[in-house]
């Protein structure tokens, strides 16, 4: 049985920004608060302890009483260097890393992602969910938001439980010069947990990864600012 306090929750903020014109896109402004400080503050209730994983601008994400975590790799190798820089720093069974551009994640993706990593006995579970974009600025966005239509599952791989066991696999993986989240998480048993349930946020997955982007989620989350899940 896994508890909240076994799972160290990381919000990603190191990326390099570049479709957002290079900016530190945890520190981008959404709903009046600094991206990652949002997805902090969503994923608190959810686990233990918490860290962010930065690569600039540390000393502002430090000022908000965050243990923060650097990438051991430079030139911004992506995702899973980030998931390294937790799994070093973790001192739970386990880790669950969060992007800091999807601000509506769901309430319940820990107790998701666990019960899905339980069932399977995995040490590794990832969330599926419909790969909705935020669709362009529009005068009426409560309309815009409930007229997605339910598009296929995919993976959602920045949005992942790892069990600290695999920190010598991630370790090796990224040494040798692996990228890619899917082919690492191929190398070990993974469990899926589905985010398409009656009730689920359509919006959930919505990730801003331009400036334009991050201000129609904006406007969406505004008009639909509720976030249940079930
Ligand atoms: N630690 C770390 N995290 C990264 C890196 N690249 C991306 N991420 C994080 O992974 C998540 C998804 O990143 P993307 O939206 O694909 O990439 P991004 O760097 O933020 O933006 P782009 O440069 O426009 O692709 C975000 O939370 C990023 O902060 C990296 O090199 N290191
Ligand atoms: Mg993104």
């Amino acid at each position: 049985m896994i508890a909240t306090s076994d799972i160290t929750g990381m919000v990603l903020a190191g990326g390099r920004g570049s479709r957002m014109g290079g900016v530190d896109k945890g520190l981008q402004p959404f709903a009046g608060q600094p991206l990652a400080r949002h997805a902090l503050q969503r994923l608190a209730p959810q686990v233990g302890p918490l860290l962010v994983n930065a690569n600039r601008h540390l000393e502002t994400y430090r000022a908000w009483g965050v243990e923060v975590v650097v990438d051991t790799e430079a030139d911004y190798p992506g995702p899973l260097a980030g998931f390294l820089a937790g799994l070093l720093h973790c001192r739970t069974p386990w880790l669950l890393a969060v992007p800091c551009d999807t601000p509506r994640f769901p309430a319940d993706l820990a107790a998701r992602l666990v019960a899905a990593a339980e069932a399977a006995q995995a040490p590794l579970a990832l969330a599926h969910a419909p790969d909705t974009e935020p669709a362009a600025p529009h005068a009426d966005a409560a309309s815009a938001a409930t007229a997605i239509h339910a598009p296929p599952l995919r993976a959602q791989p920045a949005f992942c439980l790892i069990h600290t066991s695999l920190l010598a696999s991630l370790q090796q993986f990224v040494s040798a010069g692996g990228r890619k989240i899917d082919r690492w998480t191929a190398l070990h048993p993974l469990a899926v947990a589905c985010f398409d349930q009656p009730g689920d946020d359509p919006l959930a997955f919505a990730n801003a990864n331009s400036l334009q982007e991050l201000h129609a989620l904006e406007g969406l989350h505004a008009a639909v600012p509720k976030m249940e899940n079930r």
